[in-house]
């Protein structure tokens, strides 16, 4: 049987030097496949979960596993490297570097990933932003002189390329117009249908929970707060 897409053990995190903020998740599992709606307040801890999960910042204890792997086990660069293989992130600022070109931020974790950079095709990165109506060539163009909406495509586009198996997306439509968030929910489905990802979303909008396989509140599953963790 394949190994689960992500699963949480017995994780409890705190920020270091906040006493105020902790996070103690017993369990949560995600299913090779399945999509997930993590909803939650302002404030709760879902981007604090989300970067455990990235390996960004470790569990003080417990595990995290990703396709098998405990990331605890990796040092942070092989952590790194693990992440831009195995998971395509969609950061909640888009992360993008702003003096490079729309197509090298697309590009960019392919180049820590080798595994990733086979799966992608040649016009890949076009064809993302086609998808994702974003104008014809603004492969070309500077990613700081794009619109915030743009902006967040072109992250969208850097997650979704070489078809990672696990996408994690903090609030991917927070910038994009109701037609935009439409066609780049679609694309997001057809590609996880067709390529078998999994997909954790952080979201304020509940609406969108129909389309989701799960709808889970951070409540449901994380205990947060000065007592948490
Ligand atoms: N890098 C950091 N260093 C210290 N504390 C942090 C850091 N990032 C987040 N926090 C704290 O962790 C708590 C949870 O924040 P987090 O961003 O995870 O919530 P959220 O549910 O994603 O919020 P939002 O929906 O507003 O994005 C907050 O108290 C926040 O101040």
């Amino acid at each position: 049987m394949a190994d689960p897409a992500l699963t949480l053990k017995d994780v409890r995190f705190r920020w270091p030097g906040r006493s105020s903020f902790g996070l103690s998740v017993p369990e949560f599992r995600l299913e090779p496949g399945a999509s997930v709606l993590l909803l939650g307040e302002s404030g709760s801890g879902k981007s604090t979960l989300l970067s455990l999960i990235c390996g960004i910042v470790t569990a003080d204890t417990g595990r995290v596993t990703v396709g098998g792997t405990d990331l605890s086990v990796l040092r942070a660069g092989a952590r790194d490297r693990f992440r831009a293989e195995r998971i395509g992130v969609i950061f909640q600022q888009f992360n993008l570097l702003p003096y490079a070109s729309v197509s090298d931020n697309i590009l960019l974790p392919l180049r820590f990933a080798p595994d990733r950079r086979k799966r992608a095709t040649p016009d890949e990165a076009a064809s993302l932003c086609r998808a994702l109506g974003l104008p014809e060539g603004i492969t070309a163009a500077t990613a700081g002189r794009l619109s915030v909406g743009q902006q967040q495509r072109v992250a969208v586009a850097r997650a979704l390329i070489g078809q990672p198996p696990l996408i994690v997306a903090d609030e991917p439509t927070s910038a994009l117009d109701a037609a935009t968030q439409d066609a780049f929910l679609g694309l997001l489905f057809d590609r996880i249908a067709a390529t078998g990802s999994s997909l954790l979303m952080v979201s304020h909008d509940e609406r969108l929970g129909a389309r989701f396989d799960r709808v889970v509140h951070l409540s449901d599953i994380a205990r947060t707060g000065r007592a948490a963790a």
